[in-house]
C-alpha cells in the first residue's frame, strides 16, 4: 500500500487539515492517509500544547466516516521531541510491505532543510506538497512533487484563542470535534 503520512500537532485538528488529507487520498496515488500526531514539534513551544491523547481522540473523532483516513500514536512511543526521520525509520521496520510518503505544505517545505537528518528524509522519501499563500515552492527538487489542493486559511491557534474568547468557531471543525473539545474543557 502507498500511505501518505500527515505529520502534525493537530492542536487541534480543524477543518483545513481534513480537507487536504482527504483531497490527497482522493485526487492521488496514495491508497490512505494517516494523520501522525506529534507530541512534541522539536520547533514548538509546549504552551497551549494540549494532551497528545486528547489529540489523538480529536483525530479520531474527525475521521470516523473516512475510512482511508487512519490515526496514528505511533510517536507517542518514540522519544520526545518527535524527529519525523526516527518516525519514519520506525514505521518502515513495522511495515515492511508499505511505502511511505509525506503530504505537506510549501510552508514546512521551505522548513525542511532544518530538520534532522533532512537530506535523508529528502534523498529517500517522496514528498507531495500543496501550495501555501505566501510560500513559493521549489520545483527543481527530485522526489517533490507538487499537488493543487483546495485551502482553508485557518489556523489551530486561531481556534484556541476563538475558544479561550468563548466564540463560535463550530463550522471550523471536523464533526463532532466541537462538542467533544467543550465536554473535556480544552483551550479555556
Ligand atoms: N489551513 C491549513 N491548510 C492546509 N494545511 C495546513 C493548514 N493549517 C496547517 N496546515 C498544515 O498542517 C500540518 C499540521 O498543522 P499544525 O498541526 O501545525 O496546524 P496549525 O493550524 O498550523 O497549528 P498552529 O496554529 O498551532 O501552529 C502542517 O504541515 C501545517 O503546515
Ligand atoms: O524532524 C524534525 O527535525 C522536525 C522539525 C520540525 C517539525 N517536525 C515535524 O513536523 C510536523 C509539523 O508540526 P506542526 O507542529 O507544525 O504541526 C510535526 O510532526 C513535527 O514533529 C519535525
Amino acid at each position: 500500500m502507498k500511505i501518505g503520512l500527515y505529520f502534525g500537532s493537530f492542536n487541534p485538528i480543524h477543518i483545513g487539515h481534513l480537507i487536504i488529507a482527504n483531497h490527497f487520498q482522493n485526487f492521488t496515488d496514495l491508497d490512505q492517509v494517516w494523520f501522525v500526531i506529534s507530541p512534541q514539534n522539536p520547533f514548538k513551544k509546549k504552551a497551549s500544547l494540549a494532551n497528545e491523547f486528547d489529540r489523538l481522540d480529536m483525530v479520531e473523532i474527525a475521521i470516523k466516516d473516512y475510512p482511508n483516513l487512519r490515526a496514528s500514536d505511533i510517536e507517542f512511543r518514540l522519544p520526545k521531541p518527535s524527529y519525523t526521520i526516527d518516525t519514519l525509520i520506525h514505521l518502515e521496520e513495522r511495515y515492511p510491505n508499505d511505502q511511505f510518503c509525506l503530504i505537506m505544505g510549501s510552508d514546512n517545505l521551505k522548513g525542511l532543510h532544518k530538520w534532522k537528518n533532512s537530506e535523508i528524509i529528502l534523498a529517500k522519501y517522496p514528498i507531495y506538497v500543496y501550495p501555501r499563500p505566501g510560500y513559493v515552492q521549489d520545483e527543481s527538487l527530485e522526489n517533490v512533487q507538487i499537488v493543487e489542493a483546495p485551502l482553508m486559511e485557518i489556523s489551530s491557534t486561531f481556534i484556541r484563542s476563538a475558544v479561550k474568547e468563548n466564540r463560535n468557531i463550530k463550522p471550523m471543525l471536523p464533526n463532532g470535534v466541537w462538542e467533544h473539545l467543550d465536554k473535556i474543557g480544552l483551550y479555556k
